[in-house]
């Protein structure tokens, strides 16, 4: 397969911190509808993958290509408009506003917050927030100020805000840490409806959460590939086994 069969393919991709390789001589194919988990050891260069492919961070080499388009010489802004999505691990929400207000905020069209406040509110617009709002079960919180959510919702309505732009290529950092069993379940429920019709990378320490998303899983090790495949394959993996048991 070429580069250009994948959503996204990552190829050669190294970032030298101060001489330091957090990434190396890394390559990575993500396919349409894919959902892919990264795991790894702390330091294993997960975050530093994500922020390279969302533009935060720029490599020293190698290749980023997303559908065709090479990544590494956009914005972190062209990167958004080309349609990747990136959720950070702490949520970014404006906890005054409304959950409706949110979501509306991140409807695309290039609005600020104050030509969002006002402006007048079309139907298309209100759809989408409905719909959204319903597919992350904060539908009977709409007038709820995002302050007042818990962790969980908060996480729910940042993947909303996302999904509003809807990106075809979607990353999320950690997105169940500090959430409930219950929260847990109903995030990999919707993790798993959002994925039709994009692909999403999750970076995740939690197994058995990743085991329930993934379709296939990264294990990341000093900025390389150790080992992808399956969960069950990559957990029988003696190479993943001793860096997890730190022999
Ligand atoms: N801007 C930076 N400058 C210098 N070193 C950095 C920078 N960003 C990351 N690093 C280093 O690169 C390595 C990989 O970090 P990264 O945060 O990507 O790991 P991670 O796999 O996400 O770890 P964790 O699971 O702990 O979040 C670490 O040793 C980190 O200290």
């Amino acid at each position: 397969m070429k580069a250009n069969d994948f959503v996204l393919a990552v190829e050669g991709l190294t970032v030298s911190f101060d001489g330091f390789k957090a990434v190396n001589d890394l390559s990575l194919y993500v396919d349409e509808g894919e959902i892919r988990v990264i795991i790894g050891p702390n330091g294993a260069g997960k975050t530093t993958v994500l922020d390279l492919i969302c533009g935060r961070t720029k490599s020293t080499s190698g290749s980023i290509k997303f559908r065709d388009k090479e990544l590494t010489k956009m914005s972190e802004h062209q990167i958004v408009h080309a349609g990747v999505g990136r959720k950070f691990q702490n949520p970014s929400i404006y906890e005054d506003l409304t959950v409706f207000e949110n979501l509306e905020l991140s409807y695309p069209k290039g609005r600020g917050v104050f030509g969002a406040l006002f402006f007048k509110r079309d139907q298309d617009v209100i759809n989408q927030v409905q719909a959204i709002s319903e597919s992350i079960f904060l539908e009977n919180l709409l007038d709820k100020p995002a302050g007042l959510l818990s962790h969980g919702q908060k996480q729910w309505l940042e993947i909303g805000m996302l999904l509003i732009q809807d990106p075809d290529l979607l990353m999320l950092d950690e997105p169940v840490a500090g959430m409930s069993v219950a929260e847990r379940r109903k995030t990999a429920e919707l993790l798993k409806r959002i994925t039709k019709g994009r692909s999403v990378v999750v970076i995740e320490h939690d197994m058995q959460f990743a085991e329930e998303i993934a379709d296939r899983v990264t294990v990341l090790h000093q900025g390389k590939v150790l080992s992808e495949g399956s969960m069950e394959r990559v957990q029988n993996d003696p190479k993943v086994i001793e860096v997890y048991l730190g022999h």
